[in-house]
């Protein structure tokens, strides 16, 4: 007999309305970490004023949501056959890629909707990862961004071991043994960090109630997966990309290991020689200072490096 899973796997989610605002793009910056002279990510009137490129990563949880939402909702809302029902206080994220096909409006008003399908299932001696690709697109269907995400639930269980992807992040080259980084780009977390991150719209108590981490052996609060993801890219975009707004073109990690409010985060970055459609291609990995562990591994960018000086 066959995995049931294999039923999960492709299967179509329906589409998700989702939309943001000028503001929405200050208070995801500011949850990455942008400085106050990130102006072109933090001041709406800046001349070069546009969204971090890889804001869309907020909108799966975020959806069209102009105020709070209630997090075992949100992720408890889609039924999927072949899979067991998910325990949103033990799951974490496992993964995230984002191609960026098009530069993002400021706001979008009425009619932008995610496509979503089941892209992936695996079950592992530590859980099951359900991998959701989500398509970004806006009224007419023209497509924004390309995205993987993935969750890891924690001790789920079925049948045994399982594997199937019907797509992957986007392609790159593993971070160099036998080199030194090309840049290291160190900073420091905000005790506060996801009490800002939530704000985008990823309200999991996880990241406020220190005994939701303590249940799930994390000791405590751990920083949003994505603002930890928004930092790196943050690093990537200045060493590489002289902070263009428009220079990133994809931007893939591996969550490998938690990241609490307040830690200091130190990514390594290698330049890897040319990719495609012109941009150089880049592996980096970000390590907690604190405690020397990869948080994010697997790092692959994609980056259009300007042929002048910074903005
Ligand atoms: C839209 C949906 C979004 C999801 C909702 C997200 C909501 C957010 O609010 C939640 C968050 O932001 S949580 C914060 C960010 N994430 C984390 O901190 C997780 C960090 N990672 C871990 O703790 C462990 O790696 C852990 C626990 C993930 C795994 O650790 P271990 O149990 O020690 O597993 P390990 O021995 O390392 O690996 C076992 C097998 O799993 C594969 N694997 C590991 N990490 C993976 C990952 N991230 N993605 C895919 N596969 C992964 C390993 O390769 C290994 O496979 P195999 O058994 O085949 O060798």
């Amino acid at each position: 007999m066959s995995n049931p899973m294999e039923q999960a796997v492709g299967y179509q989610l329906a589409e998700a309305p989702v939309g943001w605002t000028k503001r929405d793009l200050l208070t995801y910056a500011i949850g990455i970490g942008a400085k106050k002279d990130d102006y072109a990510f933090v001041y709406e009137l800046h001349p070069h004023f546009a969204p971090f490129p890889t804001y869309p990563v907020v909108l799966s949880l975020k959806g069209d949501a102009e105020d709070v939402t209630e997090f075992s909702k949100v992720l408890g809302r889609d039924e999927i056959p072949g899979l067991p029902k998910f325990d949103p206080e033990r799951a974490v994220h496992g993964s995230m890629s984002i191609e960026i096909l098009r530069p993002l409006p400021l706001e979008t008003g009425k009619g932008w909707r995610m496509k979503r399908r089941v892209s992936g299932v695996h079950e592992n001696k530590s859980g099951i990862i359900l991998e959701i690709e989500l398509l970004l697109v806006d009224p007419q269907g023209t497509e924004y961004a390309k995205m993987i995400t993935s969750s890891f639930n924690v001790g789920a269980r079925t049948l045994g071991p399982f594997s199937k992807s019907l797509t992957g992040p986007p392609r790159g080259k593993p971070v160099p043994k036998d080199r030194k980084p090309d840049h290291i780009v160190t900073e420091q977390t905000l005790p506060e960090q996801a009490l800002l991150y939530r704000l985008s719209g990823d309200y999991n108590p996880l990241h406020i109630d220190p005994s939701i981490g303590a249940k799930m052996s994390f000791g405590g609060v751990i920083l949003h997966g994505l603002s930890t993801y928004g930092f790196a890219a943050r690093a990537v975009l200045r060493s590489v990309g002289a902070n263009d707004p428009h220079a990133l073109k994809a931007f893939a990690v591996r969550f490998t290991a938690p990241v609490k409010p307040g830690d200091t985060l130190e990514t390594s970055i290698w330049e890897m020689g040319p990719g495609p459609d012109g941009v150089t291609l880049v592996a980096f990995s970000t390590r907690v200072v604190e405690t020397g562990k990869v948080c994010l591994g697997a790092g692959v960018a994609h980056v259009l490096k300007p042929a002048r000086g910074k903005l």
